[in-house]
């Protein structure tokens, strides 16, 4: 309105139809104006465009990240922005390799982004991994009533996390900035999107560490990428590149690694921006038929790890780990 008013004196064009909302909202402020002179017009419109320019750039406009994280986590930065709440894994030195504390932190990230205002949730990781999975010196915190009872409650661990997934009512992305092994991959069958740099690599190497699937990857990965495909993966630790996990459909798009976050990161800021519930109940709609069979699959997943726990195959390649003999 100020600029029509500078350039061409008070508002003398026909008024727009009532369906042309955005010139008859034009219109309607610069016929507010009356007979505002020129000069005037123009000295205010230089005021208004010159605060605009001087408050954005103002970079005490932007809180950084560290103001913006949620308290409360040792393992995870939990923040919100744009209606998206990103959990990322953070302990990079040990290629956020998942501890109890990880797996318990993860839980309550996504009970509170299930209820927070949020439109969408992302998992993702820090540094040069995504995740390494589960933490192997989770395996060496035996409680006095021995190692039985270690597997016991370590199958429990396991089920209420994986059963956080299944029941997460909003969207979730998984944002794979770099490998991913274990656990870390078998959950991704329970994700809506799962985005990935083309340096991730996706590695379920349970036969060789004496362990069997989880996160209802037995499921899952034979829904998605069909029986055979899904046996080289979990049976036989097959590591599959980002191009491959996308061929087999465990991947929705690969970006290159050098353009990967903003490429990511502007794609989901406009998905944030659509209706949530919409969203969600496309969700909903999408994967309740399947909840009841996951929760049972799950179940049988902790069940049969717990056994191979307690197994020589598994303690040998655990020690084997531990003590720096061997290495995925
Ligand atoms: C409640 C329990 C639920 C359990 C669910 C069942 C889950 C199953 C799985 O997730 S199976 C997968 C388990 N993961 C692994 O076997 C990976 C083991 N790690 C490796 O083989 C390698 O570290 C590597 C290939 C991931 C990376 O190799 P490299 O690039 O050479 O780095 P480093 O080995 O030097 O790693 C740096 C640092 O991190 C430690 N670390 C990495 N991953 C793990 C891990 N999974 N567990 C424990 N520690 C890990 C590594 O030891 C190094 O530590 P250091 O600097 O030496 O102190």
């Amino acid at each position: 309105a100020l600029f029509s008013h500078a350039t061409e004196g008070p508002c003398n064009t026909p008024k727009p139809g009532v369906f042309d909302l955005i010139n008859k909202a034009k219109w309607d402020a610069w016929n507010a104006l009356g007979s505002l002179p020129k000069e005037t017009a123009r000295q205010n419109y230089v005021d208004l465009v010159s605060g605009l320019s001087s408050s954005s750039d103002s970079s005490s406009q932007v809180k950084p990240e560290a103001d913006r994280k949620q308290p409360g986590y040792e393992t995870l930065v939990v923040t919100s922005e744009d209606s998206i709440t990103k959990i990322m894994m953070n302990r990079p030195a040990k290629k956020n390799a998942m501890t109890t504390q990880m797996y318990n932190e993860i839980m309550l990230a996504l009970k509170a982004a299930s209820k927070d205002d949020s439109a969408i949730t992302v998992l993702t990781g820090n540094g040069d991994y995504y995740s390494s999975g589960n933490d192997l010196s989770n395996f060496t915190d035996i409680p006095p009533e021995g190692i039985e009872e270690k597997a016991k409650s370590s199958a429990i661990l396991l089920r209420d996390f994986v059963d956080c997934f299944i029941d997460f009512p909003k969207p979730l992305i998984a944002v794979v900035n770099g490998p991913a092994v274990g656990i870390s991959v078998t959950i991704l069958g329970l994700f809506d999107t799962v985005y990935a740099s083309n340096r991730a690599t996706f590695h379920t190497p349970f036969s060789h560490l004496g362990q069997s699937p989880e996160g209802c990857s037995s499921y899952t990965f034979p829904k998605i990428m069909g029986p055979a495909k899904a046996a080289e993966m979990l049976i036989f630790g097959k590591k599959l590149t980002a191009a491959e996990a996308c061929a087999q459909g465990l991947v929705t798009e690969v970006f290159p690694d050098s353009t990967f976050q903003k490429e990511v990161w502007t794609r989901l800021k406009a998905y944030s921006k659509l209706p949530p519930n919409a969203m969600r109940i496309s969700k909903q709609v999408i994967r309740n038929r399947e909840k009841e069979k996951l929760h049972a699959i799950n179940a049988e997943e902790s069940r049969v790890l717990q056994e191979r726990w307690l197994s020589d195959e598994c303690t040998n390649a655990v020690m084997n780990f531990l003590t720096r003999k061997a290495k995925l």
